[in-house]
């Protein structure tokens, strides 16, 4: 995976603008995505997320404002930047009669990949979204899971640096949705860039390595969670059993820095850190070293459920 830090941005998002005749859908958006970041794009439904994603998949024109991806404009050199991307819709067309492999061979042909290397690389493909026992199953009997995957298979034939992926995991059951986001973390594992759609915040929180919350157009919050944490003043809680838990080691642990309060409830500990002092791994090592032995460690991640709530209040698209 490349260091984000001393490379430019591979997205770059400037005072953009979608409009649809008198509707206003994306309003001076500004925001950049680093290389082999998971950005997660988060919003209530009509929010935007769509209209900016398409915009980056050279499908929709900017009203105002630019896009670029690798320093081209999608909007000037549309085809340079097809080349860059894969763009997985929030839907799933039909395609009667054909079988998954077909199906890829049909968009390997589209994406002019010589004939040769087609059998091998939607043999990768396949593997890699674990439809190997599939590849001769008819696409439109397939699970939504399944057919979901076969989607992202589909985007990664021309091995595209930025996935653009819409809302991938809506209507999936909890284990498809756990084998998406194994997925999603593989392909950043192997130096993709990903943006990943959403309305449930906390469904992204958890594998995301930075957020972008959208609201009526508008970007309401930007940046790695920690940021967006600090940025509200909200304090982190974890959820903590102790094997050898004691008076002492509460006390000492409560005289730990970034420790803001320690409650204890029936089975278990909650602690409130200072986000802005500290992460859950940080406090973890610190439990260590004061030779806790610890059961379960569980980081709230639904407290970003508030935060959505506080930025988002009222504002509605
Ligand atoms: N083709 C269109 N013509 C007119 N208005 C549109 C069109 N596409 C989207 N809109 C409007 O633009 C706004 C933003 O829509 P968009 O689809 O980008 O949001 P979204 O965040 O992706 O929502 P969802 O989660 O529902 O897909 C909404 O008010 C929507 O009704």
């Amino acid at each position: 995976m490349s260091d984000s830090a001393s490379e430019p941005p591979l997205v770059v998002v400037s005072d953009l603008h979608v409009r649809y005749g008198k509707t206003d859908a994306v309003r001076k958006l500004s925001f950049t995505i680093g290389r082999g970041e998971i950005f997660g794009f988060i919003g209530p439904n009509g929010a935007g997320k769509t209209s900016t994603i398409k915009v980056l998949a050279t499908l929709l024109k900017p009203s105002l404002g630019t896009a670029t991806v690798g320093g081209v404009d999608v909007a000037q050199h549309p085809e340079i930047v097809r080349r860059k991307i894969g763009y997985m819709p929030d839907f799933f067309g039909v395609y009667e009669d054909l079988t998954a492999s077909e199906y890829l061979h049909f968009f390997a042909a589209a994406y002019h990949i010589p004939t040769g290397q087609r059998p091998g690389l939607i043999r990768d493909v396949l593997a890699l979204t674990d439809l190997t026992e599939k590849h001769d199953a008819p696409v439109d009997g397939l699970s939504r899971g399944m057919k979901q995957r076969l989607s992202l298979a589909r985007v990664l034939l021309h091995d595209p640096e930025l996935l653009l992926l819409d809302e991938p995991a809506s209507g999936l059951d909890p284990r498809a949705r756990i084998e998406m986001r194994e997925l999603l973390k593989e392909l950043q594992s192997m130096g993709k860039t990903i943006i990943v759609s959403s309305h449930i915040l906390h469904e992204l929180a958890q594998f995301c390595s930075h957020i972008g919350i959208i609201e009526a157009g508008r970007m309401v919050a930007n940046g790695s969670l920690r940021d967006i944490y600090r940025a509200l003043s909200l304090r982190r809680i974890i959820h903590l059993q102790l094997a050898n838990s004691s008076p002492e080691l509460l006390t000492a642990m409560r005289a730990l820095p970034e420790v803001a309060e320690v409650e204890e409830q029936p089975d278990r500990l909650a602690v409130q850190l200072h986000e802005d002092q500290s992460t859950p791994e940080d406090f973890l090592a610190a439990l260590h070293t004061l030779g806790a032995r610890v059961r379960m460690f569980q980081p709230d991640a639904m407290d970003m459920e508030t935060a959505f709530m506080k930025l988002t209040e009222g504002k509605v698209a």
